[in-house]
C-alpha cells in the first residue's frame, strides 16, 4: 500500500514542493547570511542538512513544521528525542553482548531508561499529530502522507508506527548523502561546473526549476549524484538474519539464524564492479550517450535491491536534486580544511565525525547566470 502511494506521481510532486519551500524559505536565506564573511563564520553543512532534512520529513509524512532551520538554530523537543533514540539505538547495536542492554532494560536503568524516555516523547508527539489530524479529516486539503492515511486506516499505533519509521529512514540517510555530495563538488570543480552547464541549458541561465517533471532532463546532475552516493552511501552495510536454512545466488549455503551482512561502502570501491578507476568520482560512468543509465541494484545497493528496497529513493532523489540546484546557482562553497581526511563517526548512518565545515560565498548575479 505504501509503495503503491510513493509510486504516485502526486506525492513525488508534493515532495518537490515541500523541498522547494524549505530550500527558498529557509535553507537559501540561512546561507546567504553566512556568506561574504571571508575569514568570518564557518558554518557547518552536515549540521544544516541535518536540520533541513528533519524539516522536510516531518512536512512530508505528518504535515508538520518541526523548523529546525531557522537561523536561531532551535533546538525541537521531537528532534532531540529522535537524535537521542537513534545514537542509543546504534549504541545497543554495536555492544559486545546484547545482554548488557537486555539487563538494562529489564532494570530500566542507564541508555535504557534514556532510550525508553526519548521513544515514549517521540510516541507522544506522534499520536497527539495523528489524533489533530483526524479531526480534520475531509476539511483540509492537505497532501502529506499522514494525510493519505489517515482515512483508510483506524489503528493509530500503526498509523504511528509507519510515519515513524518514516522520518527515521528519510532524515539521516538524505543528511549524510547531502553532506557528502557537496564535500565531492567542494574537490571536483570540474562536475560542479557541468552541473551548472547543465542546468543552464535546460533550465534556462539564471533560472530556477519550476517543477519536478523538469528534473528528468537532469541527466548529468542525476549521474552526480548517484555516483556520488557510489562513494558515500548513506548505509555503509546492513544486516539480515536467514529465517530458513537458504542458498545465496553463487551457490553459498546459509544456515538458519546467519547474520548476512551486505557491505554498499565496500562494494562502492570494488573493481571487479567498477574498474580500475574505482575510487574516482566520475559522474560519466553513469551515462550512455549523455543519458543516465542506472546500474543493477545488486552491485549498487545503496538503496537495497529487490523487494525490501527504499520506498523513499525517489523523495531522497527529489531532495538531493533540489538541494543542489538552488544552491549551486546562487552559492560558492569552500572547504575550510581542504586537506582533512574526513573520519566517521560510529552510527547507523555516515556522519563525519567533525561535520563539515565551509565557507560560503554568494555568487555574483552575473556569474550565476553566465556560469
Ligand atoms: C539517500 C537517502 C536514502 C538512502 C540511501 C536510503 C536507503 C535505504 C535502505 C538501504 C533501506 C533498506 C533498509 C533495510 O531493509 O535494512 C531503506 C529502507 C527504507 N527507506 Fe530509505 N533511504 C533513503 C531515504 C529515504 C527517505 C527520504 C525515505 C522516506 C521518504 C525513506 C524511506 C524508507 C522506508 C520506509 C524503508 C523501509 C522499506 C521496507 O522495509 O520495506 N528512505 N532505505
Amino acid at each position: 500500500m505504501m509503495s503503491l502511494e510513493l509510486g504516485r506521481v502526486s506525492i513525488r510532486s508534493f515532495a518537490y514542493e515541500v523541498v522547494k519551500c524549505e530550500v527558498e524559505q529557509r535553507l537559501i536565506p540561512l546561507l546567504a547570511s553566512y556568506s561574504g564573511h571571508e575569514h568570518g563564520d564557518l558554518l557547518d553543512l552536515q549540521d544544516v542538512f541535518r536540520r533541513f532534512s528533519f524539516d522536510c520529513i516531518c512536512r512530508f509524512s505528518f504535515g508538520l513544521d518541526p523548523r529546525c532551520l531557522r537561523s536561531s538554530f532551535p533546538a525541537s523537543k521531537f528532534a532531540v528525542s529522535f537524535d537521542l533514540a537513534s545514537k542509543l539505538s546504534a549504541q545497543r547495536a554495536m555492544t559486545v553482548s546484547p545482554l548488557v542492554w537486555k539487563i538494562k532494560r529489564v532494570l530500566n536503568i542507564g541508555s535504557e531508561r534514556k532510550l525508553r524516555e526519548a521513544i515514549s516523547m517521540i510516541n507522544e508527539l506522534a499520536l497527539e499529530v495523528i489524533r489533530q489530524k483526524r479531526k480534520r479529516v475531509g476539511l483540509t486539503t492537505e497532501k502529506d502522507l499522514l494525510a493519505r492515511f489517515v482515512g483508510t486506516i483506524n489503528d493509530d499505533t500503526y498509523l504511528r508506527d509507519i510515519i515513524v519509521s518514516f522520518l527515521l529512514a528519510g532524515r539521516d540517510t538524505v543528511a549524510s548523502s547531502l553532506t557528502s555530495f557537496f564535500l565531492l563538488l567542494a574537490t571536483h570543480p570540474q562536475v560542479e561546473a557541468r552541473i551548472r552547464d547543465e542546468s543552464d541549458r535546460v533550465i534556462g541561465p539564471g533560472r530556477v526549476i519550476s517543477s519536478y517533471e523538469q528534473m528528468r532532463e537532469l541527466h548529468y546532475l542525476q549521474a552526480s549524484v548517484y555516483e556520488s552516493m557510489r562513494l558515500y552511501p548513506p548505509i555503509q552495510f546492513d544486516s539480515k538474519f536467514c529465517l530458513e536454512d537458504d542458498v545465496l545466488p553463487d551457490g553459498t549455503f546459509v544456515v538458519k539464524g546467519t547474520r548476512v551482512t551486505y557491505h554498499p561502502y565496500a562494494m562502492g570501491r570494488m573493481e571487479k564492479i567498477w574498474g580500475g578507476d574505482c575510487l574516482e568520482f566520475k559522474p560519466e560512468r553513469w551515462l550512455k550517450d549523455g543519458v543516465f543509465f542506472p546500474e543493477n541494484p545488486f552491485n549498487y545497493p545503496v538503496f537495497q535491491a529487490g523487494r525490501r528496497v527504499c520506498l523513499g529513493k525517489e523523495m531522497a532523489l527529489v531532495e538531493m536534486k533540489t538541494v543542489a540546484l538552488f544552491l549551486l546557482q546562487r552559492f560558492d562553497m569552500r572547504l575550510a580544511s581542504p586537506h582533512q581526511t574526513q573520519r566517521f563517526s560510529p552510527g547507523l548512518t555516515a556522519t563525519f565525525s567533525s561535520g563539515l565545515l565551509v565557507l560560503v560565498r554568494e555568487r555574483k548575479a552575473s556569474q550565476a547566470s553566465d556560469s
